[in-house]
C-alpha cells in the first residue's frame, strides 16, 4: 500500500485540508498502518481499529490541539498518535525509549490528558471545560471518548452526574462496541443493547442526566460521524453522542475473536494469523491462580471468585466457565469488587478478590474501611505486581506494599514460585481470621512441575534459601530467581546467604533476629518501590531493635518508570542478574 493520503499528514492541520471524499481512503490506509506495526511490535490492536473513522472525524471537525480531546484508557489512541505527528516513530510504540502505548501529556500537545486506567476521561474533560469557562475561553471544545465498559465504572458516573448540572462545554462520546477486554457486563450493557435495538426510546438515562443525547449512529459511517460532530460542535452545554462500532474492525480475525485480538501479540499482518508461541509447559502465574481457585472451590463450597473486568487477564475465567454462579465479573468496578467481597465475607463466604496491583489503587479506601477495620477475611490476589513491562508507568504494580503495609490486620505475602502461590491460596481458604494480600507478577513461573500437593504455610514465616557467612540477601517474591542466579555468578557464592522472607507483614522476626546477628552487611531486594516497601519494613525492624548492620535497599527508585521489557527496565534500575552480581562483588 502506498499510503497516498497518510503520508501527507504530519498533523491534523494537513488532515483538515483533505477533501471529504478522500477521508475514507485515509481510513483504509490508517487501519493498515496500525495493523502492520502492531503485527510485529505488539500492543493493543482491536480498540484502535474500531475507532479509525471516529479518530479521523474528531481531528477533522475539531480544532485540536486547542480543543481538548481525551481518550479514556487510551489503548484505542494509536490512530490519534499517528495522525498527530507520531507516524514516523510509531514503530517505537511501547518499546524502551519509544513512545508510550497510551496518550501522555509530555509526549505531544495533542495528548490532552495522561491515561491508562479507565473511566477518567469525563471528569478530566469536565475539569478542563470548567477551567475554560473561568478563563473566558468560550469557544474551546472538550471531548471525552469513552468505551461501553469504561462508562459503566463508578468514576464515569460521578463525572456524568456532575456534568449534568453544569453548562460546561463538554461532549462525551460513547464508543459502544459491546465489549471491554472481555464481553461487557451489567445492567448498563443490557440497557445499551436495548437502545441499539430501539426498544428503549422513552427512558434515556443519559437524557435523564441532563445531557443533550444523540445517537446511536454507526461509528464507521465517516460522513455521518463528521456531520453529527459538526452539528454537536455548535450546541452549548453537556452533550452525549452514542456511536456503535466493531472492535477489531477491518481485520477479520480481530472482529471474530475480539478478546484475543485486544492485545494479540505478534501476528501475520497479511493473514491476521497469530504467530505460534514457543511451546512451554511452564505456566503463567495468572493460570496458576485460575486453575488453583477451581481446584480449591471444588472442595470448599464457600469459595467465591471476583474480578473487576479482567476474567481473561486474571484467568478467573476458568472458574467462571465451570462455576458461573460462584465467580463474578463485576465490570470495571474495583471499589465495588472490594466492598462486595467484604459483604460476602460477613456472610461466611471466602472471597478471592483478584485485582491487578495497579488497579487496586482505585479501591484503597474500601480495603481500609470495608475490609481491614472490620478484619474481614477477604483474600486479595494482586496480579501484575511489580514491573509489568510495555504497558509502562500507568500499569506497573509497584506501590502495593507501601499502600498496604500500613493497614492493620492485613497479612501480606509474595510467593517466590508457583507452588508457593498455590500453597498460600490453600492456606488462606482454610481460614486466617484476617484479610490477606497475595502479590504475584505478570508472566511465567519457573517450573513445569508446579501442580504439587497442597501444603500449609505458617503465617509470618520466612525461609532460608541458601546459607553463607558473609553477606545476607533478603528478598520477597519472584525476584528471588534473579538473586539465586546472581549469587551463583558472583566471586564468592559460598559467602552469600539468601533468605526469602515471604511475608512482608507480619515479618518473620525470629528469622530477622538471626539474620541481623549472624551477618554483617545486608541487602534487601524487591520488585517494588523502595519507599515504604519490603526493605523499609526490614529497616524499621532494625531500628526498633537497634541493629546497626549496613543495609542496602534495592528496588524501584523514587521516579516514574516508563515502558520497556521487564528485563530492560530491571537493567535500568539495577534489579537484573548482572547488576545484582556486580553489587555482590563490590560488597564481598
Ligand atoms: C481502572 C481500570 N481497570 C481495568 C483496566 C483494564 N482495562 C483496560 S481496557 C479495558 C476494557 C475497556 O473497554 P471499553 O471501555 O469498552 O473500551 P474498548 O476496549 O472496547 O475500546 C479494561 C478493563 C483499566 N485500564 N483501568
Ligand atoms: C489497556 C489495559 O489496561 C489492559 O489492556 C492492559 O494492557 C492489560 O494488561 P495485561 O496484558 O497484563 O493483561
Ligand atoms: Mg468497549
Amino acid at each position: 500500500m502506498q499510503n497516498t493520503f497518510l503520508n501527507t499528514i504530519n498533523s491534523p492541520e494537513d488532515l483538515r485540508r483533505l477533501k471529504p471524499d478522500d477521508l475514507q481512503k485515509l481510513a483504509k490506509e490508517l487501519r493498515e498502518f496500525i495493523i502492520n506495526i502492531v503485527a510485529t511490535k505488539e500492543g493493543h490492536l482491536g480498540a484502535s481499529l474500531g475507532v479509525v473513522e471516529l479518530t479521523i472525524a474528531l481531528h477533522y471537525v475539531f480544532n485540536t490541539p486547542e480543543d481538548q480531546l481525551i481518550w479514556d484508557v487510551g489503548h484505542q489512541a494509536y490512530g490519534h498518535k499517528i495522525l498527530t505527528g507520531r507516524k514516523a516513530i510509531f514503530h517505537t510504540n511501547r518499546q524502551l525509549g519509544g513512545i508510550s502505548g497510551f496518550p501522555k501529556r509530555d509526549e505531544s500537545e495533542y495528548d490532552s490528558f495522561g491515561v491508562g486506567h479507565s473511566s477518567t476521561s469525563i471528569s478530566a474533560a469536565l475539569g478542563m471545560a470548567i477551567a475554560s469557562q473561568l478563563k473566558g475561553e468560550i469557544h474551546k471544545q472538550h471531548i471525552a471518548v469513552i468505551g461501553d465498559a469504561s462508562i459503566a465504572s463508578g468514576m464515569a458516573f460521578e463525572g456524568l452526574n456532575h456534568a449534568g448540572v453544569t453548562d460546561a462545554n463538554l461532549l462525551v462520546i460513547l464508543n459502544d462496541n459491546a465489549i471491554g477486554i472481555d464481553p461487557s457486563v451489567g445492567a448498563l450493557k443490557m440497557y445499551l443493547t436495548n437502545v441499539k435495538k430501539g426498544t428503549q426510546k422513552r427512558n434515556n438515562i443519559i437524557k435523564a442526566l441532563n445531557f443533550d443525547y444523540s445517537g446511536p449512529i454507526d461509528g464507521h459511517d465517516l460522513p455521518m460521524v463528521i456531520s453529527e460532530l459538526n452539528r454537536l460542535k455548535h450546541i452549548k452545554g453537556p452533550r452525549f453522542l452514542h456511536i456503535i462500532t466493531t472492535k477489531g474492525k477491518g481485520l477479520r480475525q480481530a472482529e471474530e475473536d475480539q478478546v484475543k485480538y485486544h492485545a494479540p501479540g505478534k501476528f501475520d499482518s497479511s493473514t491476521g494469523e497469530l504467530m505460534p508461541k514457543a511451546a512451554s509447559k511452564v505456566p503463567k502465574y495468572q493460570d496458576v491462580f485460575g486453575h488453583t481457585i477451581v481446584e480449591l472451590a471444588k472442595q470448599n463450597k464457600t469459595i467465591v471468585g471476583i474480578t473487576p473486568a479482567m476474567p481473561t487477564g486474571s484467568s478467573l475465567k476458568y472458574m467462571m466457565d465451570i462455576m458461573p454462579e460462584r465467580a463474578f465479573d463485576v465490570g470495571i468496578a474495583e471499589q465495588h469488587a472490594v466492598t462486595m467481597a467484604a459483604g460476602m465475607a460477613t456472610q461466611g463466604l471466602i472471597p478471592f478478590c483478584n485485582i491487578y496491583s495497579t488497579f487496586l489503587q482505585r479501591a484503597y479506601d474500601q480495603i481500609i474501611h470495608d475490609v481491614a477495620i472490620q478484619n474481614l477475611p477477604v483474600i486479595f490476589c494482586l496480579d501484575r505486581a511489580g514491573l509489568v513491562g510495555e504497558d509502562g508507568a500507568t500499569h506497573h504494580g509497584i506501590y502495593d506494599l507501601s499502600y498496604l503495609r500500613c493497614i492493620p490486620n492485613l497479612i501480606i505475602f509474595a510467593p517466590r514460585n508457583e507452588m508457593e502461590l498455590r500453597n498460600i491460596m490453600y492456606t488462606a481458604q482454610l481460614g486466617l481470621n484476617h484479610p490477606i494480600a497475595i502479590r504475584y507478577p505478570r508472566g511465567k513461573g519457573i517450573t513445569e512441575n508446579w501442580k504439587q500437593p497442597f501444603e500449609t504455610i505458617n503465617i509470618g514465616t520466612g525461609v532460608t534459601l541458601k546459607s553463607g557467612d558473609s553477606i545476607a540477601v533478603l528478598s520477597i517474591g519472584t525476584i528471588a530467581k534473579n538473586i539465586t542466579e546472581a549469587i551463583s555468578n558472583c566471586n564468592n557464592a559460598e559467602a552469600v546467604a539468601h533468605y526469602d522472607l515471604r511475608f512482608v507483614k507480619p515479618l518473620d522476626e525470629t528469622l530477622l533476629h538471626h539474620i541481623f546477628e549472624k551477618h554483617g552487611t545486608l541487602i534487601t531486594i524487591e520488585d517494588h518501590s523502595v519507599i515504604g516497601g519490603f526493605g523499609s519494613a526490614v529497616l524499621e525492624f532494625a531500628a526498633s531493635h537497634n541493629y546497626k548492620n549496613p543495609t542496602n535497599v534495592l528496588g524501584i527508585p523514587d521516579t516514574i518508570i516508563e515502558h520497556g521489557s521487564v528485563n530492560e527496565l530491571q537493567q535500568q534500575i539495577g534489579l537484573d542478574v548482572n547488576s545484582i552480581t556486580t553489587l555482590l562483588n563490590t560488597l564481598l
